[in-house]
This record gives C-alpha cells, structure tokens and sequence, in this order.
C-alpha cells in the first residue's frame, strides 16, 4: 500500500543560498525564501554555520537554567516581551524566560547576572555567542527578503534599528488527566519580523496553512524553523502571511526549544516597492513596540491571530 507522507514546511539550504551570493542565481535564492515566507509565513531552514557543539551546549545550559529554583526564575521581569512565563493553567506544560538585546554582549550580561549573581561565564559565553551567530542568520535573511521585493536600500537601517530578545523555553512531556495536559504553547502569531525556532530533538510545533490546514513540523536535526510575524506582513503589505502556530506536546519526552524574535525600534514604514495594482497599500506605518502593547493588553477581538490589519491596517 502506498504510504502517503505527512505535509511538512518547504525545506530550504540557508547555507547553500548564502553561496549565491554575487552569483546570476542570488535573487531566484532569495526569491525562494520571500516565496516561501508569502505562502507558509514560515520554512525549515538548513544552516550549518553554527557548530553542533554551540547547539548542544546552549540546550545543556537551558535546562540548566531552568533547574533553577522558581523565585529565582521569576526575577527576570524587565519588560513586556522577556519576562518569565509559567504555570499557566491554559498551558501548564510552558516554561519560558527571555535575553532582552540578546546580540549585544550587555543583555546577555545583563541576564546572567541577574540568575547567577556570582556569575556563569560558560552560560554567558555561549548564549552570547549563540545569539551573535543566530542574529546574523537573521540579519541575511531580512536581506534576501527586502533584495526580492526591491527594496534592498532600505535593509542597512532596518538592521540597525532591529532588536532580539533569545527567548528559551522548556516543556514537560504531555500529561494524562490534566487539564490542558497537552499544550505548550496557545495558539498565537508571533508580533516582530523574524523569530528563529530551533529545537532539542522533541517535535511539538504546528503550524496552521493560510488554507486553514495545521502542518506538524517535523525538524530535519539541526534545522531551524524561519516564522514571519505581523510586524513582517504589514511591511510586506499584506503579502508576507504571518501563521497562527502553537506547541502540542504528545510523548513522555520534554522538549527544550530557543528561539530569536527580532523586532523593529522607531516607525516602520511600508515600502514603496511592496505596493503595486495588484497589492494596493493596506497598512499604515507603524510602531512595533505599540503593535506589542496593543496585543499584551488583550484589545485585538481575535487573540489568536494575526493584530496587524486591527493594529495599522487601512478600512476602506
Ligand atoms: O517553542 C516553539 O517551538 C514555539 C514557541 C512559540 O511559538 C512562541 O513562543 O512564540
Ligand atoms: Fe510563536
């Protein structure tokens, strides 16, 4: 009997892309991702320039630092999108805690210090190093993005003006008679640009299409999930699908999952080469910081979907 193999995401070699560079193939590579972030608002990503010894690592310290006990867990507190999150009675499985400016070697001090008051260099160095290498992976797809669309003057600042918080989560295996015992995470779009989902082996994620079908990831080892957010589809004018997605949490193992979301500082304007006849301007430039705060204070009808249109769309 033919066995018929479960939908997965489009799986594209980040690396091998990277090679185009100054080559006539450079703008099909970078055509594949904006494709791929047009019809999924996500993709598997193969990129082997971050060492597996790194990877291991920062999934050794993750678990390390959520042995730590609760009240010292709890401290990190500093804004809105880094805080600890946990025992959540809608997703009791979910631990998670975040890196503000992750990329800069300030806000991983910053965090280390306040969980490891004496210190943790091998925590600080490794995390620090992790996140430099993720947000430059970042950095080059925001690039091959914005070069699809024309619109590749404009990447310099936006690079600049881009911040990452490197969020670590962790999630206990599903359990039985629980309440809520299989969910990780609700369903939600992400409200930045990027976020960069790389995962400990378990698989969890699943992601809706724009058909309404729910794909469950299943990540190639070493791979890394590319999501755009709604910060990405109102840039995009609309044409950048931001996904609902959410963590379901099946077997008796825990997953460890880390993730970059990048967001922008100051005003994003809507490019002027993202609006054509057939994709008339719908958005209103915008702060992302504000689309955040309109989504934390619980105002969008639909909690679980994408707050750009409500937040800075245009009504006719
Ligand atoms: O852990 C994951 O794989 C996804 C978590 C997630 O979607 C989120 O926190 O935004
Ligand atoms: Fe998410």
């Amino acid at each position: 009997m033919a066995s018929q193999k479960a939908p997965n995401l489009p799986i594209i070699d980040i690396s091998k892309a990277k090679r185009t560079s100054g080559t006539p193939s450079w703008l099909e590579s970078c055509a594949t991702i904006r494709h791929a972030l047009e019809e999924y608002g996500c993709f598997l990503a193969l990129y082997d320039e971050i060492a597996s010894k790194l990877k291991n690592e920062v999934f050794d310290l993750a678990r390390e630092l959520f042995d730590l006990p609760l009240e010292t867990k709890i401290k990190n507190t500093r804004n809105m999108i880094d805080g600890y999150i946990g025992q959540l009675p809608n997703a009791p499985l979910h631990e998670s805690t975040g890196i503000t400016e992750a990329t800069t070697d300030e806000g991983v001090e910053y965090f280390t210090n306040l969980m490891w008051p004496t210190g943790n260099d091998r925590f600080r160095n490794a995390i620090s190093s992790y996140a430099k290498l993720v947000g430059e992976l970042e950095n080059l797809l925001n690039k091959m993005v914005f070069e699809s669309y024309g619109a590749g003057k404009y990447i310099e600042q936006h690079i600049e003006s881009t911040t990452c918080v490197l969020r670590l989560f962790s999630y206990k295996p599903f359990q039985e008679g629980l309440e809520n015992g299989e969910i990780g995470t609700n369903i939600h779009t992400d409200k930045g640009f990027l976020s960069i989902i790389h995962q400990k082996g378990v698989n969890g994620l699943r992601v809706q299409t724009r058909d309404g079908q729910w794909i469950h990831v299943d990540f190639p080892p070493d791979s890394f999930v590319i999501m755009a957010g709604d910060a990405y589809e109102a840039w995009s004018n609309g044409r950048i699908y931001s996904a609902k997605h959410q963590v379901i949490m099946t077997g008796d193992q825990p997953r460890y999952s880390v993730i970059l979301f990048s967001f922008k500082e100051g005003t994003v304007e809507i490019p002027e080469e993202v609006v054509d006849e057939e994709h008339p301007l719908q958005y209103k430039p915008f702060e992302n910081m504000e689309l955040l705060q309109y989504y934390y204070s619980g105002t969008p009808s639909d909690m679980s979907g994408s707050a750009a249109k409500s937040f800075c769309g245009i009504t006719a």
